[in-house]
């Protein structure tokens, strides 16, 4: 479903930050990416995201070669792409239950319709009290919920989630793990970018290590 071949990504000038990075995400996959601080797995998200191009090498997303993707088609691309970044992005003038529920609306869904499925996901992740919070009163592990239930809703065909319990306790952390391992039962190939040995150990999944520059996978 995703190829990377012989990938390499530089900032300016900077020496590469990946070097030959192959690899193949296959669907209803799961597995961590990980490796040390500054290794690259942000960019390599946003790589998958399509957000940043690779200055050398090819990707394949869905059967296409991302050099022949246009800019207007990206956003409809990006659709079948469910993301959780560090920095969150959620809209600070709709509240959690209408960020969770934009996905839904973007493809014309009837609100009648979703409802219920919003509120269970937003209680599944401790939020069932903050349904009408803006973002900006929420804590940094509310809004990290907030926008890993954003990035679920809609059943993606990929989930690319940073650090997505980087801000939780231990016990919601294994909760999130949950959420995650059962979108994956349910179809969607995912990949989480972590430090967090302990996360990892729970599951005996595909690890994709970052080291300087390059990739090396197990399992
Ligand atoms: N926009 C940018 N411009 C220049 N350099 C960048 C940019 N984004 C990242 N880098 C550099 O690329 C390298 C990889 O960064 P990246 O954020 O992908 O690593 P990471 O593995 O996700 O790190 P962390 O675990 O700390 O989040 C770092 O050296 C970083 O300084």
């Amino acid at each position: 479903m995703i190829k990377f071949e012989n990938v390499g990504l530089r900032y300016g000038m900077e020496t590469e930050v990946l070097r030959d990075v192959s690899f193949e995400i296959p669907e209803r996959s799961f597995q961590f990416l990980t490796g040390p601080s500054g290794a690259g797995k942000t960019s390599l998200l946003r790589l998958l995201f399509m957000s940043l191009r690779p200055t050398r090498g090819s990707i394949s997303m869905f059967g296409r070669d991302i050099a022949s993707i246009e800019r207007h088609e990206l956003p409809i691309l990006r659709r079948r792409i469910g993301v959780v970044f560090q920095d969150f992005r959620l809209l600070d003038h709709m509240t959690t239950f209408e960020n969770v529920a934009l996905p839904l609306r973007v493809r014309g869904k009837d609100e009648a319709d979703f409802r219920s499925d919003v509120s269970d996901l937003l209680n599944w992740v401790g939020l069932g009290d903050k349904l009408h919070a803006l973002p900006p009163v929420l804590s940094g592990g509310e809004k990290q919920r907030v926008a890993i239930a954003r990035a679920l809703i809609d059943q993606p065909e990929v989930l690319l989630a940073d650090e997505p319990t980087g801000n939780v306790d231990p016990h919601m952390a294994r909760r999130l793990l949950r959420l995650f391992l059962e979108l994956n039962r349910s179809g969607t190939a995912v990949v989480v970018a972590t430090h967090d040995l302990g996360l990892m150990e729970q599951v005996d999944a595909r690890r994709m290590i970052l080291n300087n520059s390059h990739l090396d996978i197990y399992g």
